[in-house]
């Protein structure tokens, strides 16, 4: 199988902008829910990945492998790689757009392998919009945000309404967010097209 990989983005995109009301480079993020996987500080074996704004489009992510994230002995699990990119696109596309979106593909390269106690610096860019398709990318590097290339991947969001969430989440845990909004760690989080 050829490594080169298809054209990306893979349809016609206008250049996605930064949002005008988007966090100056620098800032830091913090957790959006404190229950995700990706970032949640109330989740004990997840990948709090720490996230900060970048120049441009960009946003810088990091995060150390642990022994909870093992796939084979004293290496990192492609799934929670993967899933590492995912929350650093999904920060990408939802604080330098300001939209709500979701994934709805990502595709990973794994180019090195990444061992337990490994720091990932993670890249991530908006490569272009097409209506409500938002194409990104990233890298991910060792140990330095000048490291070894270990990962890249690609990802298409698709932008939704916020009933999205609403309509198909679980109902005790939007109770849950309800009777304590700050389980949203980012309530401010505003919809400006
Ligand atoms: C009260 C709660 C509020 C909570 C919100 C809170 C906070 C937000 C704050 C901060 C955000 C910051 C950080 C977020 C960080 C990380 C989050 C990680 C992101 C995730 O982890 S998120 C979970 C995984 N994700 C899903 O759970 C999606 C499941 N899925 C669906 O829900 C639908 O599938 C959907 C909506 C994707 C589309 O459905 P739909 O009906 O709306 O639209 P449709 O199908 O027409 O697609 C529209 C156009 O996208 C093209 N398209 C779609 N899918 C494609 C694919 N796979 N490949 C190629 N093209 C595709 C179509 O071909 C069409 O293209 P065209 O327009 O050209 O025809």
């Amino acid at each position: 199988m050829s490594r080169v990989p298809p054209p990306w983005p893979p349809v016609e995109v206008e250049t996605a902008h930064r949002h005008p009301d988007a966090p100056p480079p620098g800032t830091k993020f913090g957790p959006h829910y404190a229950h995700c996987f990706g970032c949640g500080d109330e989740v004990e074996h997840g990948l709090h990945l720490q996230t900060e704004a970048g120049e441009g489009t960009a946003i810088h992510a990091q995060f150390t492998v642990t022994e909870a994230h093992q796939g084979a002995p004293g290496l990192a699990h492609g799934g929670l790689l993967a899933c590492a990119f995912d929350e650093a696109l999904g920060v990408t596309v939802g604080q330098q757009l300001r939209r709500p979106a979701v994934t709805g593909r990502l595709e990973t390269d794994f180019l090195a392998p990444v061992p337990v106690g490994s720091t990932l610096h993670i890249v991530g860019t908006l490569d272009g919009i097409a209506g409500r398709k938002v194409y990104a990318s990233a890298e991910g590097r060792l140990d330095a945000p000048d490291g070894p290339l270990a990962l890249r991947a690609r990802a298409l969001f698709v932008i939704v309404d916020f009933r999205h969430f609403v309509e198909h989440g679980r109902a005790e845990d939007l109770r849950a967010v309800a009777e304590n909004p700050s389980l949203l760690r980012q309530s401010r989080f505003d919809i400006n097209p």
